[in-house]
């Protein structure tokens, strides 16, 4: 079973200058079951149009969206927001944590919208916590802690519902150099130690280099991918480079 079918999905925004201006044209983008996945492409190609048409926050305007073989596109409004709960996990690129709440308490909101009382009672937050080394913290607050730590917890919040698939828009974004890289370590990490596929968008082909596949974005329309060989990152950031210097694959 895969975990993401997208089928010729298209999605208009309606412009006052242009009306029902094309915003995503015909993608077809498939993610098997524990792939890590990037999305790459210019300013304004659709990349975040892409993540969120495809983790049910907007609507598409035609195709369909299978995700662990279910389609989102046939769902009610609360039909969906229960699915996504359980099987989509969000990560932004400003981290979204709730100020008023502490470390444990942002982890835990899914849990609590889920009335999850078994790992609301377990030790799953603890553990999970302690996997992406911001257990010392659970206490604090957002604004009591550094970006890095904030999107490690955010990190923590999208998967605790253990997803299908966690989408990622440049989860690094607002992050310096060592951050990233920690931060991007520990998507390798959960991609290695649990069953989810990522998707992530990402303008950084430092970031993208650490995907299996990359895929490119142009005006709307899937432009073509490049996968990685082997564990040769440097090599597939040259590639990812080349690709988005030249503008085609
Ligand atoms: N809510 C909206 N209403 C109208 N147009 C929109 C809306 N959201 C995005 N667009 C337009 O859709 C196009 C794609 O936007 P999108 O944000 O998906 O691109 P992007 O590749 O993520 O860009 P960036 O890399 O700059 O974040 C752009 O032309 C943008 O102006």
């Amino acid at each position: 079973m895969n975990a993401l079918e997208m089928r010729q999905v298209s999605k208009k925004y309606w412009i006052h200058t242009n009306r029902n201006t094309m915003v995503l044209n015909n993608i077809d983008i498939v993610l098997g079951k524990n792939e890590f996945v990037g999305i790459m492409g210019t300013s304004g190609s659709g990349k975040t149009t892409l993540l969120n048409v495809a983790s049910g926050i907007d609507k598409c305007d035609g195709g369909d969206i299978f995700i662990g073989g279910q389609n989102i596109c046939a769902m009610k409004k609360n039909e969906l927001s229960l699915f996504r709960r359980n099987h989509i996990g969000m990560v932004f690129q400003d981290f979204n944590l709730l100020s008023s709440l502490t470390v444990r308490e942002n982890i835990m909101v899914p849990l609590i919208l889920d009335k999850n009382t078994e790992k609301l009672e377990g030790d799953d937050v603890e553990r999970l916590a302690k996997m992406l080394d911001i257990g010392s913290i659970l206490d604090q607050y957002p604004y009591e802690i550094s970006g890095g730590q904030q999107q490690r917890a955010a990190i923590c919040r999208a998967i605790i519902n253990d997803p299908e698939i966690l989408f990622a828009d440049e989860p690094t974004g607002n992050l310096d150099s060592q951050s990233s890289k920690r931060v991007l370590s520990y998507f390798e990490l959960i991609h290695q130690t649990r069953e989810a596929s990522i998707l992530m968008v990402t303008h950084d082909p430092f970031s993208a280099r650490h995907c299996q596949r990359v895929i490119f974005l142009q005006d709307g329309s899937v432009l073509g991918e490049i996968s990685r060989q082997s564990s040769d990152k440097e090599s597939f950031m040259n590639r990812i480079l080349d690709v988005l210097q030249r503008g085609h694959i």
